[in-house]
């Protein structure tokens, strides 16, 4: 199940890098610093409060209890005025901890906002070439699950580590000054107890890391399937995809109880250590005590110094088992949001040529000049060689070729999904490459074959093509894509709710729909897939009066799969295996009696 994973758990040098990782999320950080000063100034007070509770302490016994013993009133008013103080400092550390909380959740939650909206800005600028490779379930996982992880750790884990480290620093120094000698002693034992606790904690970032990279596969492996739920169901594999799922779901259970192994023993060890010290120290300091060079208040006070500096170092360890795994999580984000588009703006972008720009109806000219293109996943095949053709502004042009001869790989390429290896592609006379990538997919709308309805109303999925159309304005395109009539059937006319994935509409319905967006963006060069699954009678002439209208007054690229589509084009290109084998009217190829006259026969619908 692991290869299901693109991550890169399997590369050693990626698991060197450790909690310093977490730096990368100081652009994030960065612009919430007020915060940040307030939340420091709530936790320092904190801290000072919780530190002056054993002094009182002290006070309170040596000051007040001894003194009653010896019968003074002087020992109660003491004990009062130490009680009263000790109670101010409750109200101070309540403030004060209330406080930090408040604002380091907020960092926390806004933190984590602002993560997820730039992955998520980054993913949608790649190419097809990143979605090839990474699973969009892998994608949501990072998302939702790593961005969590993160949120923990800024919202709660560094305010921990901060108020621990400044009660153990403070607790440390208030210990010397109780006593040094049995401090000595005391960090003498501190030295052997972190030692082990930073070994652990390496173990435990790297399972951390591992766990969420099963988490993610699983996700991957449901993401994909709950995509394909008809096909799943055709083919009657639920028990089997439900294997699948549980398979992966198994393995990230099992990484993950390895991950929370370690972290039992590493707590185990921490706790042993550190109380096996204290108790052994505490036990020097009562010798003392019953020698008579220590007063029982001090001891007691070096007792709640010593606590205090345990329990920060237990609540270390375990903030540090948190920002491990926050760490892998960072790891893996910022891998993502490091990954490059292939395909990127040109620095200074050319504009479309003047004359072209605007209302011009005669549509875009396109040239493609000694195009050759592999995919990046199958680099030693080419899908297209040596393609060379010119469009004039307004043409109809149909596309034909066997399955796989790379049609739609001349639209990837106009669209600039890709770019070529060699030649280059025009239109309107400027090389893709030098337009603003907006500009150019801006000139062209595309109807593919598989139409995608989005979880809105028929309106609002028209109104995709543009959308700062008019309710008019999306209800003419329906009228000219032959759509305005079956939709206003529908039991919510235009406000109808087309369902997750349209599935609500019958293919010719969806490809209509999918007609109107192309036509409400009016772009000047069109690019249709001419669907392949024969519709009744009566829906294919509404799509082809659809189409009709989708091509008018623009340049027209078709993929045929009808003879009345291919008669009607200016120009037939016929492709085979990548290359460009025939070009001419129908008349003109039926007559040569090559390639095209043999896939007439066999291949067009007759309508
Ligand atoms: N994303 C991709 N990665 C790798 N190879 C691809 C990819 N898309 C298409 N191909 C390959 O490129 C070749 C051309 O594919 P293309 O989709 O352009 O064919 P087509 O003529 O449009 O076929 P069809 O009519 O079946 O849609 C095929 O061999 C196909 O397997």
């Amino acid at each position: 199940m692991s290869n299901t994973s693109s991550s890169s758990s399997a590369d050693p040098s990626k698991n060197r890098s450790s909690i310093a990782t977490l730096s990368g999320l100081l652009p994030f950080l960065r612009p919430y610093r007020r915060q940040f000063i307030l939340a420091a100034i709530a936790l320092v007070i904190a801290a000072g409060a919780t530190l002056t509770i054993p002094y009182a302490f002290r006070q309170m016994i040596d000051m007040g209890f001894s003194k009653i013993g010896e019968g003074g009133t002087q020992g109660i008013d003491h004990v009062n005025l130490t009680f009263l103080a000790l109670f101010g400092v409750a109200v101070i550390l309540g403030i004060a901890t209330a406080a930090r909380f408040y604002m380091v959740s907020w960092i926390g939650e806004r933190v984590t906002a602002d993560i997820r909206n730039a992955v998520y800005a980054h993913v949608v600028t790649q190419s097809p070439e990143f979605f090839e490779t990474t699973q969009t379930g892998e994608v949501l996982s990072r998302l939702t699950t790593d961005t969590t992880l993160i949120q923990a750790v800024v919202g709660t884990s560094i305010s921990l580590a901060l108020r621990n480290l400044l009660l153990f620093a403070g607790g440390l120094v208030m210990l010397f000054v109780t006593s040094p000698m049995l401090s000595s002693i005391i960090i003498v034992m501190l030295v052997l107890v972190i030692l082990p606790i930073i070994m652990f904690g390496r173990r435990v970032r790297q399972l951390s890391r591992d766990s969420q990279d099963r988490i993610a596969d699983a996700s991957a492996v449901a993401g994909e399937i709950l995509n394909a739920m008809p096909t799943v169901q055709a083919y009657t594999h639920e028990y089997i995809e439900a294997k699948r799922f549980s398979a992966s779901v198994e393995h990230a259970f099992s990484t993950a109880m390895r991950r929370i192994r370690a972290r039992s023993l590493l707590t185990m060890i921490a706790i042993l250590l550190i109380f096996g010290a204290i108790v052994f120290v505490l036990w020097l300091g009562a010798h003392s005590v019953m020698q008579g060079e220590m007063s029982g208040g001090k001891l007691g006070q070096f007792i709640l110094y010593a606590s205090i500096v345990a329990g920060a170092i237990g609540a270390l360890s375990e903030v540090m088992g948190e920002a491990q795994r926050a760490a892998g999580a960072t790891e893996r984000l910022l891998e993502l949001m490091s990954v490059q588009s292939s395909i990127t703006n040109p620095a200074l972008p050319l504009a479309m040529p003047p004359s072209l720009q605007g209302q011009d109806t005669h549509g875009a000219t396109v040239d493609f000049h000694q195009v050759v293109f592999h995919y990046p996943s199958r680099p030693d095949a080419a899908a297209l060689s040596n393609i060379e053709l010119s469009i004039k502004a307004g043409e109809t042009i149909a596309l034909v070729g066997a399955s796989g001869a790379g049609k739609t790989t001349l639209f990837q390429l106009l669209l600039r999904f890709y770019d070529p290896q060699q030649g280059h592609v025009c239109i309107d006379g400027v090389n893709i490459k030098d337009l603003d990538l907006h500009t150019l997919r801006d000139t062209i709308g595309i109807v593919p074959q598989d139409t995608v309805i989005f979880s809105a109303n028929a309106l609002e999925n028209i109104r995709y093509g543009r959308v700062d159309a008019s309710d008019e304005e999306v209800i003419q395109a329906a009228k000219l894509a032959a759509a305005h009539e079956f939709i206003e059937r529908l039991p919510e006319g235009y406000q109808a709710f087309l369902g997750e994935r349209g599935v609500r509409l019958s293919g010719g319905q969806k490809q209509r729909i999918a007609i109107a967006r192309a036509i409400l963006k009016n772009p000047r060069l069109m690019l249709l897939d001419e669907a392949t699954s024969a519709l009744d009678a009566e829906s294919e002439r509404l799509v082809q009066q659809a189409l009709e209208s989708a091509m008018q007054g623009r340049t027209t690229l078709i993929i045929a799969h009808r003879l009345a589509t291919v008669k009607r084009a200016d120009k037939i290109i016929v492709l085979e295996h990548g290359r460009i084998v025939e070009t001419g009217n129908h008349a003109e190829l039926i007559a040569h009696g090559g390639v095209y006259a043999h896939l007439a026969s066999l291949q067009f619908h007759q309508v």
